[in-house]
């Protein structure tokens, strides 16, 4: 059986972080092993509360994890302080992990921050570039550039911009322009864009999560970035067109249609 690690925040509402991770993991047929960075207290109205895991307590579930169970995939989402970060990157280089995806998770979608301004720099410098593929949202995108992004024409000079910056794989995820759900995969050559219709479906709550902890399985399973990529957007378009409307506010996704 492939086993894919998240490091990530807990969502105590199930709908993100490494609860989405899990299930995302566990419905791909494959072994989920989580290390915790943060609580948060939130549910599908925004985020109300974070609690962050001591450094060192993060690296120390990172080598109970790799002394033992050895990951095939690494999914990274939200690393609130820059200790934390320097702690992730010190111990993936010292495991040599593989298949790393890094979901550089900064704003919530009910505009909360996950990210302080110090965190960021140190996401820039020592996680992003460890990444076999990072997967930025619009804002976030627009925060690794410097520059507003508005449409496809700047989505491709924000992939290839942050790409040189970091030295890999970047997939831009379009979902908070308007119109067809466009990601963008920019691999060193030509991009290469993954489109799928719209879908009126107000419950959004852990997309982004969940396309990089399925792209992770994919990479588990031996596909290349390419093919990983559209095997994660069908999941992640079949458990949003499933409808599942949970919550007052952006509810989550139903995981067992993703399959
Ligand atoms: N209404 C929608 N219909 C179809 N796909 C969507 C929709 N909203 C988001 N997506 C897709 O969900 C994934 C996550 O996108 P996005 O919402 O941009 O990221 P995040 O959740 O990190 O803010 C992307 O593949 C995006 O294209
Ligand atoms: C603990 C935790 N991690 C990440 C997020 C953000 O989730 P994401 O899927 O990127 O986007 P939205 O859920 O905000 O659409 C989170 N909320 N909590």
């Amino acid at each position: 059986m492939k086993k894919v690690l998240t490091i990530a925040g807990s969502d105590c509402s199930g709908g993100a972080g490494i609860q989405a991770d899990i299930k995302t993991i566990t419905v791909h047929g494959m072994y989920a092993m989580s290390v915790i960075t943060a609580l948060t207290a939130q549910n599908t109205t925004g985020v109300y509360g974070i609690f962050e895991a001591a450094p060192e307590f993060v690296g120390q579930q990172m080598d109970c994890v790799f002394s033992d169970i050895r990951p095939d995939a690494v999914k990274i989402g939200m690393v609130s302080n820059a200790d934390i970060i320097r702690v992730i990157a010190r111990k993936l280089r010292e495991y040599a992990a593989e298949n790393i995806v890094v979901d550089p998770v900064m704003v919530s979608t009910s505009g909360s921050a996950l990210l302080s301004p110090a965190a960021q720099e140190a996401l820039v410098e020592e996680l992003l570039p460890m990444g076999r593929v990072i997967t930025p949202n619009i804002p976030e995108a627009e925060a690794l550039c410097g520059k507003k992004i508005e449409n496809r024409r700047d989505m491709r000079r924000a992939a290839e911009s942050i790409g040189e910056k970091t030295g890999g794989a970047v997939l831009i995820k379009g979902g908070h322009l308007e119109g067809e759900a466009c990601d963008l995969l920019w691999d060193g050559g030509e991009p290469c864009w993954f489109i799928a219709p719209r879908i009126e479906n107000p419950n959004t709550h852990g997309t982004g999560c969940t396309l990089s902890s399925a792209i992770a399985c994919a990479l588990a399973a031996g596909y290349p970035l390419g093919e990983a990529v559209k095997r994660a957007k069908a999941y992640l378009t079949k458990a949003l067109k499933a409808g599942l409307d949970l919550g007052k506010g952006s509810g989550p996704l139903n995981h067992m249609a993703g399959v």
